[in-house]
């Protein structure tokens, strides 16, 4: 198989050059589904690529397995050519029959082995990512799971999904094609170089010649691509958020007869967002045509070098086919790296989004876990000199007291901001106080574990949330060891029975997280017959009436006054009506108590709260 000059060079082409296994062609870069690239700080790119591979390296095997098939499907992909100039060379110029049909099995060997090494790693490749993002997705879960509350104040919800839709989908695709593209995109780029070097000194001269321009070319047309994806992806984000802004508002919307100027409106973002794509996807369209010009200016090249060359007997046919191939196979790996590299970067980054998460303090560690008390909770509950702010300082309750005994309903009102919430979230200990003690049964709340003390609280909100699944299901919620019965149970004592009864599939009717088909007030009778089931000796209820119909409110006191006898309550309410019958009423003002005692004591003593009722009692509002 000699590949020395022959004696009589002759003008022959090698034809249409095969293409390598592995998909390495151009192919346009996809709309970053992924969002603008974002900037990586390059400080943090290795530490993020080594924790996405500490969750790689869990699945060793098919990462072995990706690794090895690469590395195969490359070297195949370089043997190639070599087999064909040699073919030519020793077999079609002497006019050598003997032994031309083993060679072709051998080129047809090594064309099937490396289809079915590309297939391997794309299939492994798939497995592995979907692996790997499956793992980060659960991590991610877990965590959210286990972040305290103040986490979740601080960010929308929006983008808290996002990290664990887009960011993770970034990261999947990545896994998926760009590392494995990169890998085999060096491997080609360096193989090649190395056998056409092998071949002809001169030859890899000649063939290198339109590399720069190639470079230069696929770089700026990726900055433009990326450029302009960006910002497509920004116009979207803006259209997304308008749709969504007037889906939810629709009523507010129709309501203020806003549809034309909405319409309006939405037509001049629809169009920037349409200026904007078109130039994404020409910028981005016009990488192949300009690489294949490229790619065809440089077999031109060869073929015209690779005659003189060959007239000149420094080298043979065979050689000048091998280099048509080499040089096919080379462009490629050019496109691939400057496309590849921008999505890589929106990868890491998106990496970077989830591990900072990751990276957040949960709020029960181990070590922390805090003690139970060994007897039942009475409800004794006493504030001692709290002092409170979101931000140390900014203090939103001031040394504040409260004492509040077993079974007494203690009722919260004040003007908005004035701290009833905050007080809530201390005693469930969402947050912790800065100073000062809260004491249940005499005991620090903070020497408490919080999952011992939140079992002995029960929570209804205003915003009652109800999860997907069905209305026994919800019920459930409060206590999961709780049979049907007690579930039915449960729900009579929250004056929720009725209304269940009266849904198509009774208790085993869906509802979804919105609350879907439910009334206000309906998902309102669910979350106090979840609290009913769990049996809590103290009870937060978080102006629980408002915004439903008087008939639903009067359903609502009533089950209400029913879960709060024998339990410590704390009633936050706008509504006076509500609270006439508390046995101290805290006015808060300013994060203090300013004035409290009952209704009577209260209107007798002819402050704030006397002034709120009387008001509201004009307003027809605490009858
Ligand atoms: N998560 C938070 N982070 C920072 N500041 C907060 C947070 N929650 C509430 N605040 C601030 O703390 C103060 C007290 O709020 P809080 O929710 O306790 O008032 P409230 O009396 O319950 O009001 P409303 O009757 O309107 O519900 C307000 O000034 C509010 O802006």
């Amino acid at each position: 198989m000699s590949r020395s000059n022959p004696s009589q060079p002759t003008k022959a082409s090698a034809g249409g050059a095969p293409q390598p296994f592995a998909q390495m062609g151009f192919q346009p870069r996809q709309g970053p589904h992924h969002g603008e690239a974002p900037k990586v700080r390059s400080k943090d790119t290795a530490g993020t690529l080594r924790r996405i591979w500490g969750f790689l390296k869990l699945q060793r095997r098919a990462l072995w397995i990706v690794i090895s098939s690469t590395v195969l499907t490359t070297a195949l992909t370089l043997l190639a050519p070599y087999l064909i100039g040699v073919i030519i060379d020793d077999y079609v110029l002497p006019r050598q029959a003997d032994g031309l049909v083993r060679m072709g099995l051998l080129l047809l060997a090594v064309y099937g082995l490396g289809a079915a090494f590309t297939w391997l790693q794309q299939y492994t490749a798939a497995s592995l990512s979907q692996h790997t993002v499956r793992d980060m997705r659960q991590a991610l879960f877990e965590h959210y799971q286990r972040l305290p509350v103040s986490f979740f104040d601080q960010r929308t919800h929006g983008e808290l999904m996002s990290r664990t839709t887009n960011d993770i989908s970034n990261v999947s695709n990545t896994l998926n094609q760009t590392v494995v593209q990169l890998i085999s995109s060096v491997l080609i780029l360096v193989g090649s170089v190395a056998m056409m070097l092998s071949l002809s000194g001169w030859m890899t001269l000649v063939t290198l010649l339109t590399v720069p321009v190639a470079a230069f070319l696929a770089k700026k047309i990726a900055s433009y691509t990326r450029q302009y994806f960006s910002q497509q992806q920004k116009h979207l984000g803006e259209v997304n958020g308008f749709v969504q802004e007037n889906i939810s508002g629709l009523k507010v919307v129709k309501v203020f007869g806003r549809e034309s100027a909405n319409t309006g409106q939405f037509r001049e973002m629809n169009e920037r967002l349409r200026a904007v794509g078109v130039k994404a996807q020409s910028f981005s369209g016009s990488m192949g045509p300009i690489m294949n010009a490229m790619r065809n200016l440089s077999f031109v090249v060869i073929a015209v070098f690779g005659a003189i060359f060959a007239y000149q007997d420094m080298i043979t046919v065979g050689i000048i086919a091998s280099f048509l191939q080499y040089s096919n196979q080379f462009s490629q790996p050019i496109n691939q790296l400057a496309n590849q590299y921008n999505l890589f970067q929106s990868a890491v980054a998106g990496a970077e989004r989830v591990f900072e998460v990751l990276d957040q303090k949960p709020e029960i560690s181990e070590e922390e876990d805090g003690r139970m008390i060994d007897r039942p909770i009475a409800g004794d509950v006493v504030f001692e000199r709290v002092i409170f702010g979101y931000k140390p300082e900014a203090p939103v309750l001031r040394e504040l007291s409260l004492h509040a005994s077993p079974g007494q309903m203690i009722a919260l009102v004040g003007p908005t901001g004035a701290g009833k919430t905050t007080i809530i979230n201390l005693l469930t200990r969402f947050y912790d106080i800065q100073s000062g003690s809260i004491r249940i049964d005499g005991q620090d709340i903070r020497e408490l574990s919080k999952p011992y003390l939140r079992q002995q609280i029960g929570l209804v909100l205003q915003d009652a949330h109800v999860f997907s699944g069905t209305i026994r299901e919800n019920i459930r919620y409060g206590r999961l060891n709780a049979d049907d019965r007690e579930v039915e149970e449960a729900a009579k004592l929250a004056n929720a029975h009725g209304f269940i009864q009266k849904l198509p599939q009774g208790y085993d009717t869906p509802v979804s997280a919105e609350g879907g088909s439910l009334s206000q007030g309906q998902r309102q009778l669910l979350t106090i017959a979840r609290a009913v089931l769990a049996n809590p000796s103290i009870l937060i209820l978080d102006e629980a009436t408002s915004s439903v119909d008087t008939r639903t409110e009067l359903h609502i006191q009533e089950a209400m006054k029913l879960l709060m006898k024998g339990r410590t309550s704390f009633v936050i309410a706008h509504r006076l009506s509500t609270i006439k019958e508390a046995d101290n009423i805290l006015v808060i003002r300013d994060g203090r108590i300013a004035e409290q005692g009952t209704h009577e004591e209260l209107l007798e003593s002819g402050r704030f709260y006397a002034g709120l009722y009387r008001y509201q009692f004009a307003q027809g509002d605490a009858s």
